[in-house]
């Protein structure tokens, strides 16, 4: 039998953790909060991060390290805590171990994709990423999803597809490692951006314009930096801009909505209770393009947003009094 263990115990190490019990695999919920993982173990329900979901007995939530002794580990902390969180659970790993990552985000300062933080920390170690359109509210309840597992090489891929498919959990292998990856951290300033337009009630036409744009510059910033284009028009890139622009459970939306409704980023942050990882991405993006001269006008006015304190209408202005285009440039775009 396939021993897992997940590393964080949110809402999607739990709902993460639901899906490898429901494959059959006794899997360990490692939390750092002995309090919060207690009452999981008691109520059988993660009542803060995943409420109404109930655990099954082969998921054991704990607190021990030692626990990460399994044939896979899957990594499901804010992207800020991936590298701190690697170099944490790196003495309990067995050799052969495969690290799933499914945090969505670059880090800051380094720009790095995660999966390249994870090979600095963890060199030896397979690693894969699991990405794709999925809230862990419809995961945990087992409602029907499909998602992208990326690797290097095409049978850690496999076999990480192999440990997490169900009937309700559909996994499909794109070997595109940074087109998988760009897709699911980008996604989350547009969410961010859309949830602002719904704030300022600027309806529909507005979230469509800012989600096929916000596609565009993807792209752009990913071929840039080695991505394979259709990968943006599959599950990790355009499937998860749906969802995460739509979905009454994303968190990126819930934060933008408030933000556009005109309340300060901290109470927003606040509010929300729950990792918003479009909020240090945007920072992270915004940087990356510049320095690799890559356009990307929503990213850059988002940037100005939250940490500049520009007012969202005059973001919005700054859009749509922009330069006249074409709809498709090159690709690779080095206008500033
Ligand atoms: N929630 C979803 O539906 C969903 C789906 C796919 C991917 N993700 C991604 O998964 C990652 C985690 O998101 P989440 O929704 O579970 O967040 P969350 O806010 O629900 O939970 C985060 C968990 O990580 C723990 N944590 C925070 N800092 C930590 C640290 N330094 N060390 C160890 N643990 C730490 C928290 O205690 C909490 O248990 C994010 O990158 C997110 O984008 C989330
Ligand atoms: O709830 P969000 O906005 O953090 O999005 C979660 C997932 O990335 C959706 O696929």
């Amino acid at each position: 039998m396939v021993k897992t263990a997940v590393y964080g115990s949110g809402s999607w190490g739990t709902a993460i953790a639901s899906v490898l019990a429901g494959a059959g695999h006794h899997t360990y919920l490692i939390g750092r909060h002995s309090d919060e993982i207690e009452l999981m173990r008691r109520k059988r329900e993660n009542v803060h991060y995943l409420p109404g979901v109930f655990l099954p007995d082969n998921i054991l939530p704990t607190t021990d390290l030692t626990k990460l002794e399994a044939d896979a580990v899957f990594i499901c902390v804010p992207s800020h805590a991936v590298r701190e969180g690697a170099r944490r659970i790196k003495p309990y790993l067995k050799q052969d171990c495969i690290i799933v990552n499914t945090a969505k985000g670059l880090e800051e300062g380094t720009h790095l994709r995660l999966s390249e933080v994870l090979a600095e920390e963890l060199p030896l170690m397979p690693l894969a990423v699991l990405s794709g359109p999925s809230h862990a509210e419809e995961v945990g309840r087992n409602m029907p999803t499909a998602v992208v597992v990326s690797a290097s090489d095409k049978q850690t891929a496999e076999r990480v597809q192999d440990l997490i498919m169900t009937p309700m959990f559909r996994v499909y292998v794109n070997l595109d490692l940074v087109g998988v990856e760009l897709g699911g951290a980008l996604k989350n300033i547009i969410a961010l951006c859309s949830g602002a337009a719904e704030g300022m009630n600027t309806r529909d036409n507005a979230k469509a314009a800012l989600m096929t744009r916000g596609l565009a510059e993807i792209t752009r910033l990913g071929v840039a930096l080695g991505a394979d284009p259709l990968t943006f028009s599959g599950l990790s890139g355009l499937g998860d801009l749906i969802v995460t622009c739509t979905s009454q459970h994303s968190r990126n939306l819930r934060a933008g909505r408030a933000l556009g409704a005109g309340k300060p980023l901290d109470q927003v942050l606040k509010e929300v209770g729950m990792v918003v990882e479009g909020v240090r991405t945007t920072k992270s993006a915004y940087e990356l393009s510049r320095k690799i001269g890559i356009s990307m006008p929503i990213t850059e006015q988002a940037f100005k947003v939250l940490f500049e304190g520009a007012n969202p209408d005059k973001a919005i202005a700054n859009l749509m009094m922009r330069g006249k285009k074409h709809e498709y440039e090159p690709l690779v775009s080095f206008e500033s």
